[in-house]
Order: structure tokens, then C-alpha cells, then sequence
């Protein structure tokens, strides 16, 4: 059996594994590397893996259950697969944890890239766990303590762009087709390593019992610790390239830095659990037809 081995990319976030072919069944013991190397680094980059859709799919079962999107369906011909399709310079440019407007949003992320732009088109994740503990101790106490609304009508991303531009309109509009809302504790203890990490990012609306004016200040604050240069990594993407994040303990953010080149990517999310507080108390979902993780395709 091929022998694996991980190339760290920085410090705190971001590890190649080299010698995985995911387009075949992974044996169980590469299976278990890679789970490893993802709750130990967050996010896991794989080099030339060319996977077609089945073969994504199949991939992404070492991780969990493929979900579908809770408003956007899946890319035609495929029961589960997010497309991210540029052909407008625009890119997912605010960071964010996946789909965080309903309580059991996902584990994690398996994205692969099959149209690249010459230059740009990067995406950076960060760290939620090493951010959380930089916080100094009376920051982890308030943030130990509150609760956040996320929503998927947030507009941090949406109105950066000119939603008079058809296609931008007309995405928010299949993105908030069912209107979700999920109350939140800014501090989840990690079902699988036990840290802490913070779930803030931009589908947050507000902290409860704190006026919006406070709470987006206080979410500047904690954003802070989140996206400091030295608790991200950033990857220069080649077609062929899977990257597999824990979107329990990470943000990620795609940069709007390659004009009108195209630029494609494919993403399948796997199923993840309800978040629970340091008191052990559930995130809750306060609007929404379903808990937005349990439709079946
Ligand atoms: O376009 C990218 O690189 C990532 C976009 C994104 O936010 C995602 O796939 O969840
Ligand atoms: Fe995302």
C-alpha cells in the first residue's frame, strides 16, 4: 500500500497529503489517515485527483453522508454536487462558515477545481479553534456566554455586488427561495476533538440581547481573531486539486482577483451534527420549513 505523507503548509492550518488516489476506493487505513490529518489541519489539500462526479461523490463518503443545500439544488445530472461557476469575476469574497443558517449545517467541505484562472481565483481558510484560543481570557468568557442568529439572508456578500445585475438577483433569490434562520452559540465545543471554536462568519445577524449597532462590533472583534493573516492559509488552486475542509473549525473565503476569466469549481457537503455550547445546550432552528439538512433528494 502506498505510503502517505503530510506536507504542512503553515503553522496552524492547512496540510498536502501526498500518495491518496481518491478516484478509487480508498483502503481503510488511508481512509483513517485522512480523517486524522483533517481534524489534526483543518483543511487537507490532494494534487492531481481529475475526479469526475461519481468519483467526487464516492470520495466524499469518507467523510460522512452527502447533503444537499438547503435552497440551491444540485448541478444537473448529479444527485448532490454545488457548482461555482465565474464567468463575472465574482467569487464567494467574505468569509464564512458553509451554511451556517441551519442547526446541523456540515462537517465539512470536499471542493475540487476543474477550470482555474491564470492568476488569481485563490481561496483562504481559516482556524476557528487557534483563533478562539488567542482570544485573551475575558473575550473567551463573553464569547463562552452568547448565543448568534445566522440567517440565509444575510447581505454582507450579496450587496457588495449590484444586485440590479440579473444574475446576481437572481441567485439570492434561489438562495433565499426557503428563508432559514438558526440561533447559535459564538462558542461550539467540537463533537470529534473536543476544542472550541467559534461559529460566526457571515450568515450572522445579531447577538442576542445585544443591539445590532454592539453586536456587529463585537463580531468585527472576534472576526479579527479569525482572519489574522497568521491564523489563515492561502491556496493557489491548479485544476486536479481537492481541498476537504472542517467547516466545524474553520471560515473560508474564495478572493474576486481573476477579472472575467472563468473559474470552476465543484463542492459535495457531508451531514453534520447540531453544535453544542460549552453547557452542552443545542443550537435551534427558529425559522425555516425543515431543519434545511434533512431533505432528500
Ligand atoms: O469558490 C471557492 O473557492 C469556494 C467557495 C465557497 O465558499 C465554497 O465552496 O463553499
Ligand atoms: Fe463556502
Amino acid at each position: 500500500m502506498t505510503q502517505l505523507t503530510i506536507e504542512k503548509v503553515t503553522s496552524r492550518i492547512g496540510a498536502v497529503v501526498h500518495g491518496i488516489n481518491a478516484r478509487e476506493l480508498l483502503p481503510e487505513a488511508h481512509k483513517a489517515f485522512i480523517h486524522d490529518a483533517l481534524l489534526r489541519h483543518k483543511v487537507i489539500f490532494l494534487r492531481d485527483q481529475f475526479l469526475d462526479d461519481a468519483q467526487h461523490e464516492m470520495f466524499s463518503r469518507v467523510f460522512g453522508d452527502p447533503i444537499l443545500h438547503p435552497t440551491i439544488p444540485a448541478a444537473a445530472g448529479t444527485p448532490y454536487t454545488f457548482e461555482l461557476n465565474s464567468h463575472n469575476g465574482r467569487s464567494t469574497d467574505s468569509w464564512h462558515t458553509d451554511v451556517t443558517f441551519v442547526p446541523a449545517y456540515p462537517k465539512a467541505s470536499i471542493l475540487r477545481a476543474i477550470t482555474i484562472p491564470p492568476y488569481g481565483g485563490s481561496t483562504l481558510w481559516a482556524n476557528t479553534a487557534t483563533a478562539y484560543d488567542d482570544l485573551p481570557a475575558p473575550l473567551q468568557q463573553l464569547a463562552d456566554t452568547l448565543w448568534a442568529v445566522h440567517g440565509n439572508d444575510y447581505d454582507t456578500n450579496f450587496y457588495k455586488y449590484d444586485t440590479r445585475h440579473e444574475e446576481i438577483a437572481d441567485f439570492r433569490a434561489r438562495f433565499i427561495s426557503r428563508l432559514y434562520e438558526t440561533e447559535h452559540p459564538v462558542v461550539r465545543v467540537h463533537p470529534e476533538t473536543g476544542e472550541r471554536t467559534l461559529i460566526l462568519g457571515h450568515f450572522f445577524k445579531e447577538i442576542r440581547g445585544i443591539p445590532t449597532q454592539h453586536a456587529n462590533r463585537l463580531l468585527e472583534i472576534f472576526q479579527s481573531y479569525i482572519t489574522q493573516i497568521d491564523n489563515t492559509v492561502r491556496w493557489n488552486w491548479k485544476p486536479g486539486d481537492v481541498a476537504i475542509w472542517d467547516n466545524r473549525a474553520t471560515q473560508h473565503y474564495a478572493t474576486a482577483d481573476f477579472d472575467t476569466h472563468p473559474r470552476l469549481l465543484r463542492r459535495i457537503t457531508v451531514r453534520g451534527d447540531i453544535p453544542l455550547s460549552i453547557t452542552g445546550e443545542k443550537s435551534r432552528l427558529l425559522k425555516g420549513p425543515d431543519n434545511g439538512q434533512d431533505l432528500d433528494h
